[in-house]
C-alpha cells in the first residue's frame, strides 16, 4: 500500500488509520525510552564487571531470562519465539559493550584508535 493508495481511502478508515498510527507511535518512544534506560543499567553493569574482573556474559542468567521472557510472552498472547530472539538481540549488544568497557574503549567508540575518523 503506497501514501497515494491511503490518500484514496474513505476519511473513516484514514481516521482510524491515523488514530492507530499515532498509538504504534507511542509505543515506539516508549520502547526506546525503555531501552535507554536498560542500557544505563547494563553500563553499570559492564562497568562494574570490568572492575572485578568478571566475564561480560553469564549464560546461566540469560537462560533463565529467556525462560522468564518466554512465559510473560506466553501470558501476554506474544509469540515466545520471537521475545527469545528479541531478548537475545538486546544481550547480544550488551555483551558488545561489555567487552568494549574491558578494553578501554571510551563511551560512544574508539575515537582515537588508529583508523578510527
Ligand atoms: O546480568 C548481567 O550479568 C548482565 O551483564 C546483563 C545481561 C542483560 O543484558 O540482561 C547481559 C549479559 C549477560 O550475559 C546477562 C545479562
Amino acid at each position: 500500500m503506497s501514501s497515494s493508495d491511503i490518500e484514496q481511502a474513505e476519511a473513516s478508515v484514514r481516521a482510524e488509520l491515523g488514530a492507530l498510527r499515532d498509538s504504534i507511535d507511542n509505543i515506539d518512544a516508549a520502547v526506546v525510552h525503555m531501552l535507554a534506560e536498560r542500557f544505563k543499567c547494563t553500563q553499570r553493569v559492564g562497568r562494574l564487571k570490568a572492575d572485578h574482573d568478571l566475564p561480560p556474559a553469564d549464560p546461566a542468567r540469560e537462560s533463565r531470562q529467556i525462560e522468564r521472557l518466554r512465559g510473560l510472552a506466553k501470558d501476554a498472547k506474544l509469540d515466545p519465539a520471537f521475545a527469545e530472539k528479541l531478548l537475545n538481540f538486546i544481550i547480544a549488544e550488551v555483551i558488545r559493550h561489555h567487552e568494549q568497557i574491558a578494553d578501554g574503549v571510551p563511551p560512544g567508540g574508539r575515537a582515537n584508535a588508529p583508523g578510527a575518523h
